[in-house]
């Protein structure tokens, strides 16, 4: 029964409650025009239909003769046909309009095939003459003509909004002559570290500090995502230094990121400069890495702050879960969540009970069988062993063990979405 639950856990949200209140919390973000290749990997904000038609004219298929496919229907190796060559169309380069009929026209491949002309003989069939050709195959009516309009017409709808852009649809997008479209824009995320151990790598370190992982992962899962990082780097254990670095960033961010500071020491400098605010939720979530955590909004504009605990695997499993799904709210992309996939686990595990356990683990796809290994220990310092691994092994809330060849939820961590 609930109320016999020890204190610290009936307070403690599931991963997917506080998942799901900061989805309800976000919208996604204003549509923006951007240049093409901003877009790449965004979500269309407008139905894109077509201004022109493709091919937007008549044009040939290959480097060869345009003619009147009447005029060469008899030709073969035995009784070739003669044809005076009246002038010759590059790509680009159209100046003849028209063929008259007993006539022939060099064309190069994608030039407008001019009018009265009905297919193309492509140089392999002819000698290749320059004023005059001899040809010994016929083309069929039609053949290596491309026809304008055969691929998209005006009007078309090339692009639905909702769609996310790749090279493909890119592609397209310029081929019709557009140099931009409305997408949902990429999140502009700020990254703050907090700890007054820590060091910027390259610089000098101490006994007592350490370098600042965290704010590279972090920035580095941003830019992932499709969003824009700013990594602030290092604030001090000291809640006015904090709110301060904070002030000057808001304006230039749709979102924020914090690490570390939130649990219950002494110098909890998050917690401590944002819990006066009354906008931001700190609490416990039922999980392992990750249990600390922080969302709510900040300044005028209520920007959206997520603060993670700092221990390095902590900090990453909470942006996979929180972080990078509200991101993909932001940008339009469905689905928020990585996608999980079932997998046989190789070895036995435990677990605490009354906290989802996010074990690192690797998955590799056999011919038949999908395996999963548990890599390292369940600590959340252990940041070598994360960089190790491919996946996470989900434990649910009040599973203990695990024998070796049960099947488990494996969310993968290096796949595109
Ligand atoms: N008495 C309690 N202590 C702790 C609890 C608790 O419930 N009661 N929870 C533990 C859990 S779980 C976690 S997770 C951590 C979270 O702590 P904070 O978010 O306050 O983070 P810090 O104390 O600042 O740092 C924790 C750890 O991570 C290292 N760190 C911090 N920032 C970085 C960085 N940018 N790069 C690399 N490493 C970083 C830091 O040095 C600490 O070792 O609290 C537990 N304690
Ligand atoms: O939640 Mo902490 O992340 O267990 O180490």
């Amino acid at each position: 029964m609930a109320n016999d639950q020890p204190k610290d856990r009936q307070s403690l949200r599931s991963v997917d409650e506080h998942q799901q209140a900061i989805l309800d919390s976000l919208r996604p973000l204003p549509p923006y025009d951007q240049p093409l290749l901003d877009a790449l990997g965004l979500v269309a904000a407008e139905d894109v239909t077509s201004p022109i038609d493709l091919p937007s004219f008549d044009n040939s298929a290959m480097d060869g003769y345009a003619v009147v496919q009447a005029d060469v229907a008899s030709a073969s190796d035995e009784n070739p046909v003669h044809l005076p060559v009246v002038g010759e169309i590059g790509a680009g380069q159209a100046r003849i309009l028209a063929l008259s009929p007993g006539t022939a026209v060099k064309i190069m491949t994608g030039a407008p095939v001019p009018a009265g002309a009905d297919a193309i003989v492509p140089y392999e069939w002819t000698d290749r003459g320059v004023a005059q050709v001899v040809i010994s195959k016929a083309p069929y009516e039609g053949q290596h003509v491309r026809g304008a309009g055969e691929d998209v017409t005006v009007g078309d709808l090339l692009i639905e909004e909702g769609t996310r852009l790749g090279p493909r649809q890119l592609g397209l997008l310029a081929s019709v002559g557009r140099a931009s479209v409305v997408v949902r824009p990429r999140p502009r995320v700020v990254i703050l570290s907090t700890g007054s151990e820590l060091r910027e790598p390259g610089t000098a370190r101490g006994h007592d500090s350490i370098y600042d992982g965290n704010s590279y992962m972090l920035a580095a899962a941003v830019r992932r995502a499709g969003a824009i990082a700013y990594r602030v780097g290092i604030v001090p254990d000291e809640p006015q230094a904090f709110l301060d670095a904070l002030g000057d960033q808001l304006v230039r961010a749709d979102a924020v990121i914090t690490s570390g500071g939130v649990s219950m020491g002494d110098y909890d400098v998050v917690k401590e400069a944002l819990l006066p605010s009354g906008t931001v939720w700190f609490g416990g979530v039922a999980m392992q890495p990750g249990k600390p955590q922080g969302f709510g909004v900040v300044g005028e504009d209520q920007t959206p702050i997520f603060t993670l605990p700092g221990n390095p695997v902590s900090s990453f499993i909470s942006f996979e879960m929180f972080v990078l799904p509200a991101l993909r709210r932001m940008m339009g992309l469905l689905p928020y969540a990585r996608p999980t996939v079932e997998a046989t686990l190789t070895h036995a595990v435990k677990s605490p009970p009354g906290r989802a356990q996010y074990l690192r683990g690797e998955l590799e796809a056999g011919d038949r069988t999908v395996t999963v290994s548990p890599v390292g220990g369940p600590g959340s310092h252990l940041i070598g062993d994360l960089s190790q691994a491919n996946a996470l092994i989900v434990v649910p809330t009040e599973t203990t063990s695990l024998d070796a060849g049960a099947t488990v939820t494996v969310v993968p961590l290096d796949r595109e979405f």
